[in-house]
């Protein structure tokens, strides 16, 4: 069974929309894992427009199941997670303004810079898994740079995915994700994916990536929920994860 961690920062972008505390990002994170979550993660980005760091401290004595806090490796975002110690730290390369995360990290490039970082986070008794695209040549250089995990960014899956529905032939880039799933795992390296999963796009993926350990999806569980309602999303979310 592959482990569902539910993002919750689309819950504080609508607490924030109105200034007040609703809905409570705490009561959020209890319920997510009275309704069957395996894990709660949150990417507190730079201006805070959903996540607060304040929240971040606040859910860390609350959080019962796995806490993973993603980010990029801001000396302010590094201050927070080792202050924090959460279970597990996905390290992303975000600039500052971007509206979402939309690419992994060039582990070759940004070797010596990772390294330090990683090695900063382990010492700490982190668990560091580090955001990568389905790029075989970049696990060597995650696995070097110290990481635990990779977490394959599935936006480019997500989108192939609604067409590859129509036209099979033309979802090559599969194929991406399943080498550098095979890669990373002949490097020791454990596998978690991310972003833009859903519950049309989730199986196929799950059943195809056998080496998945653990997922994070937000977006588009927090949509389903308005219509269906958090626990029975979830758990809908979850049958989708099952060996
Ligand atoms: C790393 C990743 O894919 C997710 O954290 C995603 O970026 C969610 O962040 P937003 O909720 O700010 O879009
Ligand atoms: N790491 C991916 C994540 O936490 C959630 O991404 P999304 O489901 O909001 O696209």
């Amino acid at each position: 069974m592959t482990k569902l961690s539910v993002n919750i920062n689309k819950f504080a972008t609508l607490r924030n929309a109105r200034g007040g505390n609703l809905p409570d990002i705490i009561q959020v994170a209890r319920d997510c894992e009275r309704f069957g979550a395996d894990g709660i993660t949150v990417h507190p980005r730079p201006d805070e427009r959903h996540i607060r760091y304040q929240d971040v401290r606040d859910l860390k004595p609350i959080v019962t199941t796995e806490f993973n806090i993603e980010g990029y490796p801001s000396q302010d975002f590094m201050d927070l997670v080792l202050e924090v110690k959460p279970h597990q730290c996905t390290l992303v390369p975000d600039p500052p303004g971007v509206i979402t995360s939309n690419t992994g990290w060039d582990t070759i490039q940004h070797q010596s810079f990772l390294k330090d970082v990683i090695g900063t986070l382990k010492k700490a008794g982190i668990r560091v898994s580090i955001f990568l695209n389905p790029e075989i040549d970049k696990v060597a250089g995650a696995k070097s740079a110290g990481a635990d995990r990779i977490e394959l960014y599935t936006g480019p899956y997500a989108e192939e995915y609604t067409k590859a529905r129509t036209q099979p032939q033309n979802f090559r880039l599969f194929n991406d994700y399943k080498n550098t799933a095979k890669e990373a795992s002949a490097a020791g390296l454990e596998l978690n994916a991310g972003h833009d999963l859903n519950l049309d796009n989730l199986r196929f993926f799950k059943l195809h990536i056998p080496q998945l350990k653990e997922v994070s999806i937000g977006h588009a569980l927090v949509c389903d929920a308005i219509y269906m309602g958090l626990e029975n999303t979830i758990q809908l979310y979850k049958r989708q994860l099952q060996d």
